[in-house]
């Protein structure tokens, strides 16, 4: 039996940044060959970054892309890798973009995949199945293409994929069992989700098992705005065995020997599959590179509890957010509260100490306790710590304007909101706001205020979990030695705005344990009020919390963007209209 030494280059480019990311192809594929590799494999739209939205329909980066790709072939060949064949995601269109006047049917922007090798491009391979819900709109960008792509590599026949043609039963996989392929490849942009790991892995496996055959599938790593890939790149063999899998959130080469059947079919030529053409690649079988002498490095990475996983998305998502948008730091106000405490040591441990300040902004409500736990907060992690009291603010205000209720309570957030602005603007530091996914749901912010900001790394985390990953998030340093980040009076305290005396947020909205329920199934689960009574919610509670959710559809669309890692985040995952009457109690 061939054995193919295989490179799943988990790397974490940059959308819009092709010499970048052509430039990381190039320096991952020589680690990949100096680890004896003899296919090196990079993610879905690997040149441009994933995903490139309406810069699909700019043909001047269409262009670029396709360029870029003609180059990097040259490039890998000019490095003394022109032996090892690389796979690439690029951009590419063979017709005008769908929706341009010239739109000829059937042809337009592609989601492709390109093999390169001996300097050119020897096959592609256009995505099949296009993904059109949740956070995707590929039937908007991309045509799909009809033809699966085989190429015989090492004496075996590989068969190229795309991302969501691994999703949906039927097409290439199908189509790759009637090819009679020894292997899948399979290149992703596949975004984190909380418990995506545990799909992927039985998916892989049921895709084995259609196609008959091993995949390799890598995904790329990193944070785009609101999404953020994870990685979990892994090989199973035609049997449904997992080979080889790769960390979450981090860069990673992963390098596996795995044994193939030899190819059966002759090379070249054209078939009618099922539902797709079959196109075996004319290039004769590409002679592999001898295996380095390096060595192949694949193992099992086990997964990690949800807390640990959710607060490696975040930091992850926030780190990228911040460098790839080149701010030198971040600023945030610290209330002595368990949100700002969360977001500080999310922030820390993305950036580093250095580079993350914290204001005390109080007021004449502000306790003891706030002052002295935010205080201690940055004694324990090390930020950057200031203090900017906003009464003579306010004062000035109310000693101009004759306000009342609940428009001075939002007059303070609305201080606190231009001083953090005012300190981003002098100093360049990016706002962090903090609002939960709770609070973003029943609109408990003040606009302009609190909600202010450039970014919200907890802006897809429901309070209660937010309570958990705080108590795991010490727990952990404890574990390894280090000091606690969160006060434990943060997290213990009763959660208040602190906008007027005494105030809870227990006055506006039910307990938290009480709301977050409702709102896991309203938000994330699409069910009505009937469906929300139905498992076992008080009626009135939930009359109540519907309304607040529906009414604050104008606060969301004017919300920061943030880590998404819920099955349906806030922003493109959950689109309502803003005008709308429709209420689920009528
Ligand atoms: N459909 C619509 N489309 C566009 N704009 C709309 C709108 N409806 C109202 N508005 C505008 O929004 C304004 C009302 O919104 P806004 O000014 O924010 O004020 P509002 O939502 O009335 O009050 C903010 C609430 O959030 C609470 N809060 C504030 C700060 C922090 C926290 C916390 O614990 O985290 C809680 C605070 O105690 C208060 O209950 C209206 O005056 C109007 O200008
Ligand atoms: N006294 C304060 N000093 C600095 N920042 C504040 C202060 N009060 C509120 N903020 C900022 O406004 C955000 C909203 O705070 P607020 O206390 O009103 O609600 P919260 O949702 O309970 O948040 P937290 O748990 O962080 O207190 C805080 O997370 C913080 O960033
Ligand atoms: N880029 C894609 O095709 C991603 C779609 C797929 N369902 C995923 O989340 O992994």
């Amino acid at each position: 039996m061939p054995t193919l030494r295989l490179a799943l280059c988990q790397v974490d480019p940059t959308v819009g940044d092709i010499a970048g990311n052509a430039g990381l192809v190039r320096a991952w594929s020589r680690r990949a060959a100096d680890a004896g590799a003899q296919l090196a494999l990079f993610p879905e739209l690997m040149l441009t970054g994933y995903p490139v939205e309406d810069l699909v329909f700019r043909r001047s980066f269409v262009a670029a892309s396709r360029e870029a790709l003609h180059r990097l072939a040259a490039d890998l060949a000019a490095d003394g890798l022109g032996e090892l064949p690389v796979l690439v995601g690029y951009l590419d269109a063979d017709g005008p973009p769908q929706v341009s006047a010239d739109a000829e049917p059937g042809k337009g922007a592609r989601n492709a995949a390109a093999l390169l090798h001996g300097g050119a491009v020897v096959a592609t391979y256009f995505k099949h199945h296009l993904p059109n819900y949740g956070v995707f709109d590929e039937d908007r960008y991309f045509v799909s293409g009809d033809a699966l792509t085989v190429v015989r590599i090492g004496g075996v026949d590989v068969a190229l994929t795309i991302c969501e043609d691994l999703w949906q039963a039927g097409g290439p996989f199908a189509v790759a069992r009637q090819a009679g392929v020894g292997l899948v490849l399979n290149i992703n942009g596949s975004p984190y989700e909380l418990n995506k790991d545990d799909i992927r892995l039985p998916l892989v496996r049921r895709r084995a098992a259609e196609a008959g055959a091993a995949i390799a599938y890598v995904n790329m790593v990193g944070g785009q705005d609101e999404l953020v890939y994870d990685g979990d790149s892994m090989i199973v063999d035609a049997n449904g065995t997992l080979l080889a899998r790769a960390p979450q959130f981090v860069e990673h080469l992963l390098v596996h020997d795995v044994e193939l059947p030899p190819a059966r079919e002759p090379v070249g030529g054209e078939e009618v599959a099922d539902d797709m053409r079959i196109v075996r690649a004319k290039v004769s079988d590409i002679r592999l590179p001898a295996p380095g002498d390096g060595v192949a490095v694949g193992g099992i990475i086990e997964p990690v509890a949800d807390e640990a996983e959710v607060w490696q998305a975040l930091v992850l998502g926030l780190r990228d957010y911040v460098d790839k948008n080149r701010f030198p730091s971040v600023v945030l106000g610290l209330s002595g509260g368990i949100d700002s405490a969360v977001v500080a040591a999310l922030a820390v441990d993305a950036l580093g100490a250095k580079r993350v300040v914290g204001v005390s902004l109080p007021s004449q409500h502000s306790s003891e306790h706030s002052r002295a736990d935010a205080e201690e907060l940055a004694k324990r992690t090390g930020l950057d710590f200031r203090i900017e009291p906003i009464q003579p603010m306010v004062d000035t205000f109310l000693a101009n304007m004759s306000l009342s209720g609940v428009t001075v309570e939002n007059l303070q957030a609305r201080v606190r909101g231009v001083i953090l602005m005012a300190l981003s603007n002098q100093e360049g530091h990016l706002v962090l706001t903090t609002g939960n996914k709770s609070e973003l749901a029943v609109g408990y912010s003040t606009l302009y205020g609190d909600s202010v900001g450039g970014y919200n790394p907890v802006k897809d985390v429901w309070k209660t979990l937010i309570w958990r990953l705080a108590k795991w998030r010490n727990a952990d340093a404890e574990r390894r030695g280090e000091t606690p980040p969160i006060p434990e009076s943060s997290i213990g305290k009763p959660p208040s705005a602190e906008l007027s005396p005494g105030q809870l947020d227990s006055d506006s909205l039910p307990e938290y344990d009480v709301l977050d329920p409702i709102l896991i199934g309203y938000v994330d689960g699409d069910l009505g009020r009937e469906g929300l009574v139905a498992s076992g919610h008080d009626p009135a509670i939930v009359d109540r919390v519907l309304r607040m959710v529906d009414t604050a559809e104008y606060k969301r669309r004017q919300s920061a963007p943030g880590t998404k890692i819920s099955m349906k985040a806030f922003g493109r995952d959950r689109r309502l209209p803003i005008t709308n009457r429709w209420r689920e109690d009528g």
